[in-house]
């Protein structure tokens, strides 16, 4: 009945790859960008462009924080504002002295924009720019050629824009299948141990304290025999829908095996833990599923203790579910606390017409 190995590498948290994409292309974006614009220094100092060139090693060094942060400490220099802001405002200087050859560098600027910014904000600094470049244009270049360039900048502002945007619902949707259930839409297991060593931390440090339920249905096997393993699925589903509708928008629920599901409670003392549990239990007994199913759950309760890590956490409330199953089901049994030797005292068994 162990399921709880943990994963192999924090890569199998698909949140934590996506975080990981995101700071690959910060990276890129900086480091080609610092490639392309490092050499334009000397040249805009070389045709005595002395403030544009200021602002060119600003742009480089700024990129350089930007890796040199990545790199050892794993944050975003100044949250990666200065990229956008220094490549707009260098846009459309360069244009203003330069001309057309300034004006080229406009469009990686838009477009690296969406990027490195949340949409909202990308296109609200995108709208900015634009506008500007617009009037650099009109006071530089002839009408038509300001025609020209407003609509072109535009619309490849645009196109970035749908692209950036369908990327970002692209990466919601492979996030929210890697971690849920397709059957039941409960989380899967691949967050499973950030979410438990998120409730150790606030234990530890703000002894606020968390408390889970694992609970089992009984005889499932039976179910499937019986009525069929589509049927069996529909009673997965509905049993998720029973638990949920009873939980609070902070509790979260897990199908961690075929018919093994698992609730964190933030915030719950083992009491009110195994009221819940107790309430569930009763729910799920009650009122048959499909109308006419009728079928029962075992489950254990634990609260997190000091000091253990979350496969600690989860091997007591595991061994007490084991307890539960062996003294003939349809019940709820409380993990016991671990000694401060590190041996589990043996589950406690609570009857469950009291309740705890
Ligand atoms: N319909 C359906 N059945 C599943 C699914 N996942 C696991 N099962 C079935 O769940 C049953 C689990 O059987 P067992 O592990 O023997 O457990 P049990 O029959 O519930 O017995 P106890 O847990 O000991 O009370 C097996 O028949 C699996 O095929 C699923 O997604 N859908």
């Amino acid at each position: 009945m162990n399921v709880f190995a943990p994963p192999d590498s924090l890569a199998t948290n698909p949140t934590l790859a996506v975080l990981g994409f995101k700071r690959q292309l910060v990276f890129h974006l900086h480091f080609w960008a610092f490639v392309a614009v490092a050499p334009l220094i000397l040249v805009q100092w070389n045709q005595d462009h002395q403030l544009l060139s200021g602002l060119l090693i600003l742009f480089c060094a700024n990129a350089l924080l930007v890796i040199a942060f990545l790199h050892y400490r794993n944050t975003y220099f100044l949250k990666g504002r200065m990229f956008p802001l220094l490549a707009v405002v260098c846009a459309a200087y360069s244009t203003s002295i330069n001309g057309h050859a300034g004006l080229y560098w406009a469009y990686p600027a838009a477009t690296a924009l969406f990027f490195l910014l949340p949409l909202r904000e990308a296109t609200v600094s995108n709208v900015v720019f634009v506008t500007v470049m617009a009037v650099v244009s009109f006071l530089k270049f002839p009408e038509a050629d300001f025609w020209r360039i407003t609509f072109s900048l535009g619309l490849t502002c645009v196109f970035a824009m749908v692209f950036a945007w369908l990327v970002g619902k692209l990466q919601q949707e492979l996030t929210r299948l890697a971690t849920t259930d397709p059957l039941t839409g409960c989380l899967n297991r691949s967050q499973l141990a950030d979410i438990l060593n998120h409730q150790i931390q606030m234990r530890e440090r703000y002894e606020r304290v968390s408390s889970l339920i694992l609970f089992d249905l009984d005889y499932f096997k039976v179910i499937n025999d019986q009525w069929g393993h589509l049927a069996g699925d529909r009673v997965l589903k509905e049993m998720a829908m029973r638990i949920r509708k009873r939980l609070r928008e902070s509790d979260q629920l897990f199908r961690i095996g075929g018919e093994e599901f698992m609730i964190v409670l933030p915030e719950t003392r083992q009491k009110d833990a195994d009221t819940l549990a107790h309430q569930l239990l009763t729910g799920i007994g009650s009122t048959p599923f499909l109308d006419d199913i009728k079928i029962t759950a075992s489950a254990s309760v634990a609260e997190v203790c000091q000091g253990e890590t979350w496969s600690v956490w989860l091997n007591r409330a595991d061994q007490a579910l084991y307890e539960a199953k062996s003294r003939g089901r349809n019940q709820v049994v409380n993990a016991r606390r671990a000694t401060p030797a590190g041996v589990i005292d043996a589950p406690e068994l609570v009857d469950p017409a009291v309740g705890n």
